[in-house]
């Protein structure tokens, strides 16, 4: 049995490699589509699952394969990695003073079945000026990130504080993937 991690964020990567996981990498063909309308958990569970379920039919059938996706929803509205510099200073500017939440959807494959979930952080940006926003965007930081933010980088100047699960703002909810892995018969303890 191999753990399969189908995904190409290297901050999925580093979590999973923190808590001591042997894993390897395998990324989805999946084209994330955050315009569809189903409420923004279940987005996220459905594009968690499809990278999985994508990746799972190119594996064997002993492997265990682990998708998540992170999106950002401040009023409702959905914002996943901008597309250009443009829409991350829309992102930005939209997001300063206000609290958001970050939701990881996270599903697990094997072939018995399809464990998922999703975890959701609420997140409050301070006040930002249109400099540090410019600044900001000048970094390049922004463009891989849902929201245009990393909390794990320069964003962390931006955030007055969290309430939630810190590594699933940073794109993999390692307490709630351990209960999945668990029910999937896999200990990381
Ligand atoms: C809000 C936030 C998001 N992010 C990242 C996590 C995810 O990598 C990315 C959201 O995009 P995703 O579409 O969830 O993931 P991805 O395209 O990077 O990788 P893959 O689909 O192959 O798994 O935003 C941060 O790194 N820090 C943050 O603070």
């Amino acid at each position: 049995m191999t753990i399969i991690l189908a995904s190409a964020s290297p901050r999925r990567r580093d979590l999973l490699t923190q808590v001591g996981c042997d894993f390897v990498v395998m990324t989805s063909g999946v084209v994330e589509d955050n315009a569809q309308v189903v409420p923004p958990h279940e987005l996220a569970i459905l594009q968690a699952k499809e990278k999985a379920l994508d990746v799972f039919s190119k594996v064997q059938a002993h492997d265990v394969v682990i998708g998540a996706d992170t999106i950002v929803v401040l009023d409702g509205q959905v914002y996943g990695k901008p597309v250009d510099k443009n829409d991350a200073r829309r992102m930005l500017t939209s997001l300063a003073g206000k609290e958001h939440q970050v939701i990881t959807g996270i599903a697990v494959v094997t072939a018995k079945e399809i464990w998922n979930d999703f975890v959701v952080t609420n997140v409050k940006i301070g006040d930002i000026t249109d400099e540090e926003i410019e600044a900001y965007l000048t970094t390049g930081e922004p463009m891989d990130k849902a929201g245009a933010y990393a909390i794990q980088g320069k964003g962390a100047l931006f955030v007055e504080s969290i309430n939630g699960c810190y590594a699933n703002v940073v794109g993999l909810p390692l307490n709630k993937l351990s209960e999945l892995l668990k029910k999937a018969g896999v200990k990381l303890l």
